[in-house]
Protein backbone atom coordinates (compact mmCIF):
# COMPACT_ATOMS: atom_id res chain seq x y z
CA UNK A 1 0.00 0.00 0.00
CA UNK A 2 1.27 3.79 -0.77
CA UNK A 3 2.64 5.47 2.59
CA UNK A 4 2.71 8.90 0.80
CA UNK A 5 -0.19 11.07 -0.05
CA UNK A 6 2.39 14.14 -1.66
CA UNK A 7 5.93 13.47 -2.93
CA UNK A 8 7.74 16.16 -4.66
CA UNK A 9 11.06 16.58 -6.07
CA UNK A 10 12.76 19.52 -7.55
CA UNK A 11 9.28 21.57 -7.14
CA UNK A 12 9.47 25.30 -9.32
CA UNK A 13 7.62 27.69 -9.62
CA UNK A 14 7.41 31.80 -10.88
CA UNK A 15 4.45 33.64 -11.14
CA UNK A 16 4.79 35.79 -15.26
CA UNK A 17 7.02 38.92 -14.56
CA UNK A 18 8.67 37.60 -11.82
CA UNK A 19 12.32 37.52 -11.87
CA UNK A 20 12.82 34.36 -9.19
CA UNK A 21 10.58 31.30 -8.50
CA UNK A 22 8.56 31.74 -5.74
CA UNK A 23 8.59 28.14 -5.27
CA UNK A 24 11.74 26.36 -5.58
CA UNK A 25 11.88 23.39 -3.22
CA UNK A 26 13.73 20.80 -3.52
CA UNK A 27 12.16 17.81 -1.87
CA UNK A 28 8.22 17.67 0.02
CA UNK A 29 7.16 14.19 0.95
CA UNK A 30 3.84 14.14 3.55
CA UNK A 31 2.63 10.87 4.47
CA UNK A 32 -0.80 9.64 3.96
CA UNK A 33 -2.96 10.50 7.24
CA UNK A 34 -1.22 13.00 8.11
CA UNK A 35 -2.05 16.41 9.56
CA UNK A 36 0.49 19.03 8.71
CA UNK A 37 0.50 22.93 9.46
CA UNK A 38 2.41 25.31 6.82
CA UNK A 39 3.92 28.01 7.79
CA UNK A 40 5.38 31.19 7.13
CA UNK A 41 5.77 34.85 6.68
CA UNK A 42 3.23 36.76 4.33
CA UNK A 43 4.14 36.71 1.09
CA UNK A 44 6.23 33.47 1.35
CA UNK A 45 4.22 31.71 -1.03
CA UNK A 46 2.41 29.10 1.05
CA UNK A 47 -0.78 30.01 -1.11
CA UNK A 48 1.01 29.66 -4.19
CA UNK A 49 2.51 26.34 -3.01
CA UNK A 50 -1.24 25.18 -1.32
CA UNK A 51 -2.55 26.02 -5.52
CA UNK A 52 0.37 22.98 -6.84
CA UNK A 53 -0.69 20.59 -4.51
CA UNK A 54 -4.71 21.24 -5.85
CA UNK A 55 -3.35 21.14 -9.24
CA UNK A 56 -4.91 24.86 -9.48
CA UNK A 57 -1.12 25.76 -11.03
CA UNK A 58 1.33 23.23 -12.84
CA UNK A 59 4.81 22.86 -11.27
CA UNK A 60 6.84 24.62 -14.17
CA UNK A 61 10.21 22.38 -13.04
CA UNK A 62 10.53 18.80 -11.11
CA UNK A 63 7.68 16.19 -10.29
CA UNK A 64 4.68 16.18 -7.73
CA UNK A 65 2.85 13.39 -7.31
CA UNK A 66 -0.29 13.31 -5.12
CA UNK A 67 -1.69 10.16 -4.22
CA UNK A 68 0.79 8.65 -6.86
CA UNK A 69 -0.38 10.45 -9.42
CA UNK A 70 2.27 12.97 -11.50
CA UNK A 71 0.15 16.14 -11.70
CA UNK A 72 2.35 17.91 -14.11
CA UNK A 73 1.61 15.22 -16.45
CA UNK A 74 -2.35 15.29 -16.59
CA UNK A 75 -4.31 18.45 -18.88
CA UNK A 76 -5.72 21.25 -16.80
CA UNK A 77 -9.29 19.23 -17.38
CA UNK A 78 -7.26 16.06 -15.48
CA UNK A 79 -6.44 17.86 -12.85
CA UNK A 80 -9.85 19.57 -12.14
CA UNK A 81 -11.14 16.32 -12.07
CA UNK A 82 -8.52 15.00 -10.07
CA UNK A 83 -9.16 17.75 -7.39
CA UNK A 84 -12.61 16.90 -7.66
CA UNK A 85 -12.50 13.43 -7.04
CA UNK A 86 -9.60 13.87 -4.54
CA UNK A 87 -9.53 16.87 -3.24
CA UNK A 88 -11.31 18.95 -0.32
CA UNK A 89 -9.86 22.65 -0.91
CA UNK A 90 -10.75 25.31 1.53
CA UNK A 91 -9.70 28.64 0.35
CA UNK A 92 -9.23 31.89 2.31
CA UNK A 93 -12.75 33.05 0.72
CA UNK A 94 -14.39 29.74 0.90
CA UNK A 95 -15.61 30.23 -2.85
CA UNK A 96 -19.22 29.06 -1.68
CA UNK A 97 -21.72 30.09 -4.27
CA UNK A 98 -24.10 33.11 -2.18
CA UNK A 99 -27.02 32.21 -3.82
CA UNK A 100 -27.21 28.83 -3.26
CA UNK A 101 -28.67 27.55 -0.29
CA UNK A 102 -26.18 26.19 2.66
CA UNK A 103 -26.87 22.46 1.93
CA UNK A 104 -26.65 22.82 -1.99
CA UNK A 105 -23.63 24.26 -1.79
CA UNK A 106 -22.17 21.13 0.60
CA UNK A 107 -23.72 18.88 -2.08
CA UNK A 108 -22.31 20.30 -5.25
CA UNK A 109 -19.25 18.69 -4.04
CA UNK A 110 -20.99 15.51 -4.78
CA UNK A 111 -22.63 16.67 -8.20
CA UNK A 112 -19.12 17.68 -9.67
CA UNK A 113 -17.28 13.90 -8.40
CA UNK A 114 -18.71 10.83 -8.93
CA UNK A 115 -16.06 8.97 -7.34
CA UNK A 116 -16.85 10.77 -4.00
CA UNK A 117 -20.85 9.81 -4.66
CA UNK A 118 -19.74 6.47 -4.86
CA UNK A 119 -17.74 6.33 -1.80
CA UNK A 120 -20.86 7.26 0.10
CA UNK A 121 -23.45 4.60 -1.41
CA UNK A 122 -20.79 2.25 -0.56
CA UNK A 123 -20.88 2.88 2.98
CA UNK A 124 -24.79 3.22 2.31
CA UNK A 125 -25.12 6.79 3.19
CA UNK A 126 -27.39 9.32 1.33
CA UNK A 127 -25.59 12.60 0.33
CA UNK A 128 -28.52 14.59 2.41
CA UNK A 129 -27.45 12.62 5.18
CA UNK A 130 -24.12 13.20 5.13
CA UNK A 131 -24.40 16.87 4.25
CA UNK A 132 -26.69 17.64 7.26
CA UNK A 133 -24.64 15.53 9.56
CA UNK A 134 -21.20 17.51 8.86
CA UNK A 135 -23.19 20.79 8.96
CA UNK A 136 -24.49 19.74 12.50
CA UNK A 137 -21.11 18.48 13.40
CA UNK A 138 -19.92 21.83 12.28
CA UNK A 139 -22.10 23.76 14.12
CA UNK A 140 -24.38 24.89 11.44
CA UNK A 141 -28.14 24.43 12.70
CA UNK A 142 -30.95 23.23 10.63
CA UNK A 143 -32.62 26.31 10.40
CA UNK A 144 -30.17 27.62 7.98
CA UNK A 145 -29.26 24.50 6.01
CA UNK A 146 -32.27 26.08 3.24
CA UNK A 147 -30.82 29.66 3.85
CA UNK A 148 -28.74 31.66 0.89
CA UNK A 149 -25.07 30.68 1.70
CA UNK A 150 -24.67 34.42 1.17
CA UNK A 151 -26.62 35.61 3.67
CA UNK A 152 -24.54 33.30 6.35
CA UNK A 153 -21.89 35.42 8.93
CA UNK A 154 -18.33 35.01 7.41
CA UNK A 155 -16.96 32.28 10.44
CA UNK A 156 -20.44 30.51 9.35
CA UNK A 157 -19.60 30.44 5.48
CA UNK A 158 -15.86 29.12 6.47
CA UNK A 159 -17.62 26.23 7.82
CA UNK A 160 -20.28 25.41 5.27
CA UNK A 161 -17.43 25.13 3.19
CA UNK A 162 -15.71 22.84 5.46
CA UNK A 163 -18.67 20.72 5.37
CA UNK A 164 -18.07 21.01 1.44
CA UNK A 165 -14.20 20.05 1.33
CA UNK A 166 -14.90 16.83 4.00
CA UNK A 167 -18.23 15.62 1.92
CA UNK A 168 -17.64 12.34 0.64
CA UNK A 169 -13.86 11.96 1.85
CA UNK A 170 -11.75 13.05 -0.08
CA UNK A 171 -8.19 11.74 0.33
CA UNK A 172 -6.52 15.24 0.93
CA UNK A 173 -7.69 18.60 2.60
CA UNK A 174 -6.09 21.35 1.62
CA UNK A 175 -7.03 24.75 3.68
CA UNK A 176 -6.34 27.92 3.22
CA UNK A 177 -5.86 29.68 6.23
CA UNK A 178 -9.96 28.89 7.07
CA UNK A 179 -10.11 29.96 10.68
CA UNK A 180 -9.47 33.76 10.28
CA UNK A 181 -12.94 34.41 11.07
CA UNK A 182 -13.46 32.46 14.10
CA UNK A 183 -12.92 33.53 17.62
CA UNK A 184 -10.08 31.41 19.34
CA UNK A 185 -12.88 28.69 20.67
CA UNK A 186 -14.66 28.53 17.89
CA UNK A 187 -10.66 27.67 15.96
CA UNK A 188 -10.49 25.04 18.36
CA UNK A 189 -13.50 23.39 18.47
CA UNK A 190 -13.12 23.56 14.60
CA UNK A 191 -9.74 21.70 14.44
CA UNK A 192 -10.77 19.53 16.86
CA UNK A 193 -13.58 18.23 14.01
CA UNK A 194 -11.74 18.56 11.37
CA UNK A 195 -8.93 16.64 12.84
CA UNK A 196 -11.88 13.86 13.96
CA UNK A 197 -13.66 13.68 10.63
CA UNK A 198 -9.70 13.32 9.33
CA UNK A 199 -8.61 10.12 11.44
CA UNK A 200 -12.08 8.40 10.88
CA UNK A 201 -11.74 8.86 7.24
CA UNK A 202 -7.72 8.64 6.92
CA UNK A 203 -7.13 11.93 5.12
CA UNK A 204 -4.23 13.73 5.15
CA UNK A 205 -4.56 17.58 5.94
CA UNK A 206 -2.12 20.46 5.03
CA UNK A 207 -3.06 23.72 6.55
CA UNK A 208 -2.07 27.17 5.98
CA UNK A 209 -2.73 29.43 9.30
CA UNK A 210 -1.29 32.59 11.38
CA UNK A 211 -2.46 31.55 14.17
CA UNK A 212 0.43 30.15 16.35
CA UNK A 213 -2.05 28.59 19.31
CA UNK A 214 -3.07 25.95 16.68
CA UNK A 215 0.03 24.13 16.31
CA UNK A 216 -1.13 21.58 18.77
CA UNK A 217 -4.02 20.07 16.35
CA UNK A 218 -1.14 18.47 13.68
CA UNK A 219 1.36 15.53 13.70
CA UNK A 220 4.13 18.09 11.92
CA UNK A 221 5.27 21.85 11.04
CA UNK A 222 6.63 22.53 8.06
CA UNK A 223 8.23 26.01 8.06
CA UNK A 224 8.28 27.18 4.52
CA UNK A 225 11.34 29.16 4.82
CA UNK A 226 13.16 25.97 5.80
CA UNK A 227 12.50 24.05 2.51
CA UNK A 228 11.54 27.21 -0.13
CA UNK A 229 15.13 28.38 -1.39
CA UNK A 230 13.28 31.99 -1.98
CA UNK A 231 11.00 32.45 0.73
CA UNK A 232 12.69 34.16 2.99
CA UNK A 233 14.32 36.81 0.19
CA UNK A 234 10.69 37.06 -1.03
CA UNK A 235 9.19 37.60 2.81
CA UNK A 236 11.75 40.45 2.96
CA UNK A 237 11.53 41.61 -0.35
CA UNK A 238 7.13 41.96 0.91
CA UNK A 239 8.41 43.64 4.20
CA UNK A 240 10.81 45.91 2.60
CA UNK A 241 8.29 46.83 0.10
CA UNK A 242 5.87 47.67 2.70
CA UNK A 243 8.20 49.61 4.34
CA UNK A 244 9.48 51.85 1.18
CA UNK A 245 5.74 51.91 0.54
CA UNK A 246 5.01 53.33 4.53
CA UNK A 247 8.01 56.12 4.03
CA UNK A 248 6.70 57.31 0.62
CA UNK A 249 3.23 57.97 1.85
CA UNK A 250 4.77 59.62 5.42
CA UNK A 251 7.45 61.49 3.27
CA UNK A 252 4.49 62.85 1.23
CA UNK A 253 2.55 63.65 4.51
CA UNK A 254 5.06 66.03 5.50
CA UNK A 255 5.44 67.52 2.23
N1 LIG B 1 -1.77 35.56 -8.96
C1 LIG B 1 -0.53 35.99 -8.83
N2 LIG B 1 0.10 36.61 -9.85
C2 LIG B 1 1.37 37.04 -9.74
N3 LIG B 1 2.13 36.91 -8.63
C3 LIG B 1 1.56 36.31 -7.57
C4 LIG B 1 0.21 35.82 -7.61
N4 LIG B 1 -0.08 35.26 -6.41
C5 LIG B 1 1.03 35.40 -5.66
N5 LIG B 1 2.02 36.01 -6.35
C6 LIG B 1 3.39 36.29 -5.89
O1 LIG B 1 3.84 35.22 -5.09
C7 LIG B 1 4.32 35.69 -3.83
C8 LIG B 1 3.82 34.71 -2.77
O2 LIG B 1 2.41 34.88 -2.61
P1 LIG B 1 1.51 33.86 -1.77
O3 LIG B 1 0.10 34.38 -1.85
O4 LIG B 1 1.76 32.48 -2.25
O5 LIG B 1 2.13 34.05 -0.31
P2 LIG B 1 1.54 33.63 1.10
O6 LIG B 1 2.69 33.09 1.89
O7 LIG B 1 0.35 32.74 0.93
O8 LIG B 1 1.08 35.04 1.70
P3 LIG B 1 -0.07 35.39 2.76
O9 LIG B 1 0.33 34.77 4.07
O10 LIG B 1 -0.03 36.90 2.81
O11 LIG B 1 -1.38 34.86 2.21
C9 LIG B 1 3.77 37.11 -3.66
O12 LIG B 1 4.72 37.97 -3.10
C10 LIG B 1 3.47 37.55 -5.07
O13 LIG B 1 4.55 38.31 -5.54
Amino acid sequence: MATWCIRGQGIQFTWPRQSQPTIDIAELEIKIGERVLLRGPSGSGKSTLLSLLAGVHSVQAGSLSILDAELSQLSQRKRDKFRADHIGYIFQQFNLLPYLSVIQNVLLAIDFSKTRAKRLADRSISAQAESERLLTRLGIAADLWLKPAGNLSVGQQQRVAAARALIGAPELIIADEPTSALDTDARDTFLNLLNEECEQQKITLVFVTHDTTLSHHFDRIIQLADINCNSKDIANAAVESDLNDSAAYNGNKEA
